[in-house]
């Protein structure tokens, strides 16, 4: 099908809502896509995974062999079992399972993709959403002959909540119910009005046989003539990848290098944004200004570097940095703030319990946090109940966080490294929750504010004079004010003016 077909059959409402109405116009994206599937148990993404490798030729001839060989008589249609193409564990066979996030590539002539196989056991949730962190797009499975089930609902849940935007509903086994086409449109309206309820607009339903490869990389014209959709494939080559979300410069410090008296430089993974010499930076919390004279990776000077680099950053000046300290442009700060709200999915089986301190980590920051729920997600009706109780293991809910000391972070909507977090269990050391930073509360009116404020450091006197001002009060929402010694505010201001 073609790319200008394919938008016609968007139109034509086959397909619930098609991004390609949009992209078609656009030149293709031709970055690798990636992907997650989900669903229940058993609803065949581990056949779909297999089946996409099958026929894109991802297979190599030895690998195609032992599957055949494995396979014997597993099936009526005398089909191998593509699935043991992902179920490479041992262990996950005798369980019949999938037990962790694997992570498989493939190409067409077109583009190239990376595909998280996600598991639908309930208890594995926390597998879901490190798989959906990273992704583009979700393939969400259905077992054509039970339709929508809550797991589908809370693996679509938690797809949004990380922030996937396009969505894939693969309404699977189609060769087990006829290849009925009123269960096709049944299933694909029951889910576009989830997706709804979601906020989700970028839906394409097609019905699958994955098993037989229908509608994966091949179409099922043969026996769905009236499907005129696209295949799988042909929607993930159309597809967008999501930008590195933040305009600003973010280094999360991971360590302060000092290999002699005259060289002092602060290594991370930029985690957001791009950073040249010259560039004016803050250091967070302390709010400290400087302007980075050089930056170094492994045995290079580079005139640049951008998200994903691992780099040595130096300074103009002396500053007081350390590892879990975060360097930012000084055009786009992110929020600083002893209160933010956050999203969050618990892990464990004691769940979360209000009040108690956990340590949460974001990047290389470790910090003592109170967390207090106070929404839980009905994950029957979409819907979010005040609860202000804990959260049980796999409940997502929405939670206050309370902190003793500064803490740094965007939005996870602007920045998915700097705006997610683990929460640690203090007595046991376990992961108990993964979660997004929705925004900064003031802790004293509960206000709800999502700019980036500014920062600014001032000898004390300055500062009181500067808060008593009409200007400031007016605007104070703005502004967070730090008092340090005169010394340092010199430094201070010397930055923003060099
Ligand atoms: N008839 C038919 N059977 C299918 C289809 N897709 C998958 N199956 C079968 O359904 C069963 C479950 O498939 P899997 O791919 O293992 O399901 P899964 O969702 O990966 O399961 P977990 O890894 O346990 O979460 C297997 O016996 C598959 O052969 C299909 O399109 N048609």
């Amino acid at each position: 099908m073609t790319v200008s077909a394919i938008a016609q059959t968007a139109a034509t409402g086959t397909v619930t809502a098609f991004p390609a109405i949009e992209t078609a116009r656009l030149p293709r994206d031709t970055r690798p896509l990636r992907l997650i599937t989900c669903g229940s148990v058993d609803d065949g993404k581990s056949t779909l995974i297999g089946r996409l490798l099958w026929d894109t030729k991802a297979v190599k001839e030895d690998q195609a062999a032992t599957l055949r060989r494995d396979s014997g008589k597993q099936n009526d249609l005398g089909l191998p079992d593509f699935a043991l193409l992902l179920d490479g564990l041992q262990a996950e066979r005798e369980q019949g399972i999938t037990i962790d996030v694997a992570y498989r590539y493939f190409a067409t002539d077109k583009r190239s993709f990376i595909v998280a196989d996600t598991p639908g056991h309930e208890q594995y949730t926390r597998n879901m959403a490190t798989g959906a962190s990273t992704a583009d797009l979700a393939v969400l499975l259905v077992d054509a002959r039970t339709g929508l089930l809550e797991q589908t609902r809370r693996h679509a849940t938690i797809a949004t909540l990380m922030g996937i935007k396009q969505f894939v509903l693969a309404v699977n086994k189609f060769d087990l119910t006829g290849y009925d086409r009123a269960r096709f449109d049944q299933i694909s309206h029951e889910f576009r009005e989830l997706a709804l309820s979601l906020g989700v607009r970028q839906i394409t339903a097609i019905p699958m046989s994955a098993l037989k490869g229908e509608n994966v990389v091949y179409d099922g014209k043969a026996s769905m003539p009236w499907y005129d959709g696209p295949t799988l494939v042909e929607v993930l080559e159309l597809a967008t990848v999501r930008s590195a979300q933040t305009v600003g410069f973010r280094l999360p410090v991971q360590r302060v290098s000092r290999p002699g008296e005259s060289f002092r430089g602060y290594q991370g993974t930029v985690a957001g944004g791009s950073v040249k010499p010259g560039d004016s930076v803050v250091i967070l919390p302390s709010g400290m200004v400087a302007n980075v004279t050089k930056i170094v990776t492994f045995d290079l000077v580079r005139n640049a570097a951008v998200a994903g680099d691992a780099i040595t950053l130096v300074l103009d000046r002396q500053v007081d940095v350390s590892r879990g300290d975060m360097i930012v442009s000084l055009e786009s700060q992110p929020q600083t703030g002893l209160a933010f709200d956050a999203q969050l999915v618990a892990l464990q089986l004691d769940g979360i319990q209000p009040g108690k301190r956990y340590w949460l980590k974001s990047g290389s920051r470790r910090q003592r946090v109170t967390v207090q729920p106070s929404s839980l997600l009905d994950l029957k009706s979409g819907k979010w109940n005040h609860h202000t109780d804990g959260l049980a293991m796999n409940a997502i809910g929405k939670v206050h966080l309370a902190f003793d000391e500064q803490a740094v972070f965007d939005s996870y909507e602007q920045n998915r490294t700097t705006g997610a977090f683990i929460l640690i269990d203090p007595d046991t050391n376990n992961t108990v929750a993964g979660g997004m930073i929705t925004g900064k509360r003031s802790s004293l009116s509960g206000i709800h504010t999502e700019d980036s404020r500014v920062i600014l450091s001032l000898p004390a006197d300055l500062a009181d004079q500067l808060m008593a001002t009409e200007l400031f009060s007016a605007r104070r929402e703005e502004a967070d004010i730090r008092r340090v010694s005169a010394g340092k505010a010199a430094e201070v201001l010397d930055g923003i003016d060099g």
